[in-house]
């Protein structure tokens, strides 16, 4: 029997997060978690989500979006916790269940030995992804107008970047890579080079994106701090789970310039693809800065773009998006 778990992810606006201890009593008592609980019979998870967090921290839910769910395998029972992200809430969380209850900055790693409930583990990587994710066209816009491009999208919230520059040679693209750093220097950005591993370690990146036809190729995870794939499909999504990457690109989803010829997904199937997968999924193709709302109530971890980065209408990324700034 498979026990379903709904989880709230408090966001503080500033990237924070909020983390509960279990109290005596409890089964695994002493592990931090994401407060939450089991769903009752006849509940909807979101009706689950604000009973609980009512129950546990005393506040309302406003707003929450679903994110990732993961299932997971305890001594004591085999769980799916679906897990949201909370962006509002009325009133001020409270211990009311006598657990200590502490913010976290996904900047910084978790204290040695901290004892998080290990089905969450791979959540904290994932809070620390930004919901835009940046796609280069040097070779089609030329190397200086694109990083005008990107100094401007840094400013206005851009922390994580994607060096696509299939026709360059790997000096070329270490080359701007250099650069890149050079002008983005104030900002914390990361630099996710496309192609192979071996090339992307070459260029000094961050991390690799993997496109589609190395993941049934590669045999385990490359060996970088940071990996993204491309996906189009169930089964590169599952590929992409297999070896472990940090996230995944899923699309097209709307029609696009890129891949004039590909069939978009469009916001449904894209949905429900992103549901089966434990991983954080973008959405790509055909996205402006308009639609990262819509991508974050579908439950994406964001947008992915490469003319969107030029067209970004918004001023900076919503900071309603970010979660409550009061807190
Ligand atoms: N609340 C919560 N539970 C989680 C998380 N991650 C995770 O694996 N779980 C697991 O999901 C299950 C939740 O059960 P629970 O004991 O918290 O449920 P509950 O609040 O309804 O407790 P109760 O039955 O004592 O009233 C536990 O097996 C717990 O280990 C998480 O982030 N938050």
């Amino acid at each position: 029997m498979i026990l379903p778990v709904v989880a709230g992810i408090l966001l503080n606006g500033r990237g924070g997060y909020l983390l509960a201890q279990r109290p005596p009593g409890k089964i695994m008592a002493g592990f931090w978690e994401f407060p939450g609980g089991k769903v009752e019979a006849g509940e909807t998870l979101r009706q689950a989500l604000d009973r609980e967090l009512e129950e546990e921290l005393g506040i309302r839910v406003n707003c929450a979006t679903p994110w990732m769910s993961r299932q997971f395998d305890y001594p004591h029972a085999r769980v799916v916790v679906s897990f949201f992200r909370v962006l509002a809430w009325s009133g001020t969380p409270q211990a009311c269940e006598f657990q200590k209850l502490s913010w976290f900055d996904p900047e910084e790693a978790l204290p040695e030995g901290f004892a998080l409930l290990p089905a969450n583990l791979p959540l904290i990587r994932a809070l620390s992804l930004p919901p835009v994710y940046g796609l280069t066209r040097a070779h089609e816009l030329g190397e200086e107008p694109m990083l005008a491009v990107i100094d401007d999208a840094c400013r206005r919230g851009l922390r994580l970047l994607q060096v696509r520059e299939k026709f360059w040679s790997a000096v070329q693209i270490a080359c701007f890579v250099q650069k890149i750093r050079q002008r983005t220097q104030p900002w914390p950005l990361r630099i996710l080079v496309n192609g192979d591993p071996e090339l992307a370690q070459r260029t000094g990146a961050d991390g690799v994106h993997l496109p589609a036809r190395l993941l049934e190729i590669l045999k385990g995870r490359p060996d970088l701090p940071w990996v993204g794939a491309s996906c189009h499909s169930r089964t590169e999504l599952e590929q992409a789970q297999g070896l472990g990457v940090d996230f995944a690109v899923l699309g097209p989803v709307c029609p696009t310039q890129t891949h004039p010829a590909a069939h978009p997904l469009g916001w449904p199937e894209f949905t429900a693809l992103r549901h089966e997968s434990p991983l954080p999924v973008y959405a790509l193709g055909g996205l402006t800065g308009l639609a990262l709302n819509q991508a974050i109530q579908q439950g994406a971890q964001g947008i992915a773009v490469m003319r969107g980065l030029e067209d970004w209408a918004e001023e900076k990324i919503p900071s309603h998006l970010c979660g409550q700034e009061s807190v």
